[in-house]
């Protein structure tokens, strides 16, 4: 399987360039932010209620309608993928359990 994240993030930057018609992606871009916000917060909800389920197969399906609807949103609110892969790298040099116990101290 060689299909990645970067891929789907490029067919949803080409249908900026779609119609409404013929592109459900184009019509959240039309439709604007607080659409596809809701649209992903939608989508994780649905995630949490699957993941208390059985069913992986239903419980992956919710998880690819919340990571298209993310990468929209990123594209919508011009985030590169890449920037954010770049903050998860930087994040590796630290667990997260020490960076937890570094917040909000007085420096
Ligand atoms: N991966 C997806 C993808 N995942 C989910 N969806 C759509 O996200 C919507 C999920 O919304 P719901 O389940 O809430 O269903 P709904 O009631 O139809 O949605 P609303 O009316 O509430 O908006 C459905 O219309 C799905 O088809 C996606 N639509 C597009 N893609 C990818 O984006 C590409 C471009 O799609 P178009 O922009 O439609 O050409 C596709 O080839 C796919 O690769």
């Amino acid at each position: 399987m060689s299909f990645s994240l970067d891929d789907l993030a490029r067919i949803i930057r080409t249908r900026r360039e779609a119609t409404e018609e013929a592109s459900y992606t184009k019509s959240l871009f039309v439709a604007g932010t607080p659409r596809i916000a809701k649209k992903f917060g939608e989508e994780a909800v649905e995630t949490v209620i699957a993941a208390l389920g059985e069913d992986k197969q239903a419980l992956a399906g919710e998880i690819a309608d919340v990571l298209y609807h993310l990468l929209v949103l990123m594209e919508a609110r011009e985030i590169a993928l890449t920037d954010v892969l770049a903050e998860l790298e930087r994040r590796t040099g630290q667990s997260g359990l020490a960076e937890k116990a570094a917040r909000g101290k007085p420096s």
